[in-house]
């Protein structure tokens, strides 16, 4: 590990990863996001990060998941295609159990691991990590990065990380071999060639129900319509995470004032994005 400071992560250093379509693009050549999120019981989860994506900026969002949770993202963002078919990223795991996964969804979560796209793996999908070797960011919080870890051998405990996770963000990368986004007040994205940025969080409100759901969607547009990028160069994706943590940063700065700096929802955060977004595209 190297002694250099952890980069903060400007609003100058996001803007120059936000894609501005043009005349050339059509839905496809945007980006095409496939989300397998969600669960019987947590089907808000897959809503949340499905919305987010699409208030990002992405081609199209091709959803999988058990038909409830289909109906339920359907219900809000109707432009949803449940077909399957294919995409340039994928975010699996919000709002999943991985101790309850149904045959079905294991099959779901091993196609999309076995495509070779980039892959953002959050809450109930992080013990995947490893089975594969696509670019893939992990989005773990601070219990969860201190389980996955215990479960590959690494002797830590929730209150160690929490005492120092840039030091464990960085442990997890060098260890699973992947791009690290650990959660939290403050937040850490780190890769194993070196990358390291750190992004403060606007409001501690975000700290609700739901805002991680939001930030993997963010997330997951953002390497859809990256796709090419990535393709060449993996550290891509490590640019794209902490991009993804500005917007969500930003976006619930912005949901907070607009109700005199009062409390936040999950959605709130996520139908700020488009602002953000639209502030990043004027200033590059
Ligand atoms: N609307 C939704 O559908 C939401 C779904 N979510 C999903 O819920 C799943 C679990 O994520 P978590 O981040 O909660 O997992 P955690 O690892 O934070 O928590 C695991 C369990 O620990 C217990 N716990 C931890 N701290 C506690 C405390 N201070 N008080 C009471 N109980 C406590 C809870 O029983 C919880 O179920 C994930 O799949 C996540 O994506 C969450 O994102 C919340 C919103
Ligand atoms: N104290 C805090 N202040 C500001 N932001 C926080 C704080 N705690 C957590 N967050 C942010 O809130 C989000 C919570 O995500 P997560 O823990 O996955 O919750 P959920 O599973 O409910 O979506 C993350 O983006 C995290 O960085």
């Amino acid at each position: 590990m190297t002694g250099t400071p952890w980069q903060e992560w400007t609003a100058a250093d996001a803007a120059a990863w936000i894609r501005r379509p043009g005349a050339d693009d059509d839905k496809y050549r945007r980006g095409v996001l496939g989300v397998v999120t969600g669960s019987t019981e947590y089907p808000g989860a897959a809503v949340l990060g499905v919305e987010a994506a699409y208030r990002t900026g992405v081609g199209m969002v091709r959803f999988t998941g058990p038909r409830a949770v289909r109906a339920a993202v359907l219900l809000r963002r109707p432009e949803t295609v449940v077909q399957a078919g294919r995409v340039q990223a994928w975010v699996l795991g919000s709002g999943m159990d991985p101790g309850r996964r149904t045959f079905l969804l294991q099959g779901d979560l091993q196609h999309a691991l076995a495509s070779g796209q980039p892959v953002v793996l959050d809450a109930g999908a992080l013990d995947l990590v490893g089975t594969h070797s696509a670019p893939t960011v992990i989005t773990p919080h601070v219990r969860e990065l201190a389980t996955l870890l215990a479960s590959r051998e690494v002797r830590t405990s929730v209150d160690e990380v929490r005492a120092d996770p840039a030091a464990w963000a960085e442990r997890a990368a060098h260890e699973l071999g992947v791009a690290v986004l650990l959660k939290g007040a403050r937040t850490h994205v780190c890769d194993p060639s070196g990358n390291r940025f750190v992004i403060e969080a606007s409001t501690h409100w975000l700290a609700t129900a739901g805002t991680g759901d939001v930030l993997a969607g963010i997330l997951g547009a953002l390497a859809a319509t990256h796709g090419e990028a990535l393709q060449t160069d993996a550290t891509v994706l490590t640019h794209l995470a902490a991009t993804a943590v500005h917007v969500h940063a930003a976006a619930g700065k912005l949901a907070s004032e607009a109700v005199g700096g009062g409390p936040i929802t999950a959605l709130d955060v996520a139908e700020q994005v488009p602002r953000v977004i639209g502030a990043l595209l004027a200033r590059a």
